[in-house]
């Protein structure tokens, strides 16, 4: 199950990823916000991140209005690794070498058709293991040593 979010900003690109996984016979589970509810991004990034470190989805896509205050949000709750992308090639790599569980997205920066490949690229990847597991367990390290 994918979990996906969006504040006031993303909510238009939120409903085309959705109707993607919908074409697609990928299930996930949407967090909000919806058409004209206004929402702040710290909150529904707390939700989404929630959902995935309760076992409910084991990733997530998070939209507001750059993807980056959505990113900072995600990446200070512990066992979080969210990655902001723009590029087709970062959101490969946010999976074979990061390991990230969330990618962000920003509705103001990137158009629909590059936004659902960046999304593809990123579900369509796996992880690589080997030394970017050792990179990205101590990664998770830091989070112990503050
Ligand atoms: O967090 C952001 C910027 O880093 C997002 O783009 C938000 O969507 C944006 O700040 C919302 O701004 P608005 O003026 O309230 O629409």
């Amino acid at each position: 199950m994918i979990a996906i979010g969006s504040d006031h900003g993303g909510v238009a690109l939120k409903d085309t990823i959705k109707e993607y996984f919908d074409e697609n016979g990928i299930e996930y589970k949407d967090y909000g916000t919806q058409k004209d509810v206004p929402a702040d991004y710290p909150d529904i990034a707390e939700i989404v991140c929630g959902g995935i470190l309760n076992g409910e989805c084991s990733s997530g896509v998070l939209v507001c209005g750059t993807g980056i205050g959505m990113s900072i949000a995600a990446n200070k709750i512990d066992g979080i690794r969210a990655a902001h992308v723009t590029d087709v090639f970062s959101a490969k790599m946010a999976k074979e070498h990061n390991d990230a569980q969330i990618i962000c997205l920003g509705e103001r920066i990137t158009g629909p058709g590059l936004a659902l490949e960046i999304v593809k690229a990123y579900f369509d990847s796996k992880h690589l293991g080997g030394r970017h597991s050792r990179r990205v367990e101590k990664i998770m390290a830091l989070e112990k040593k503050q």
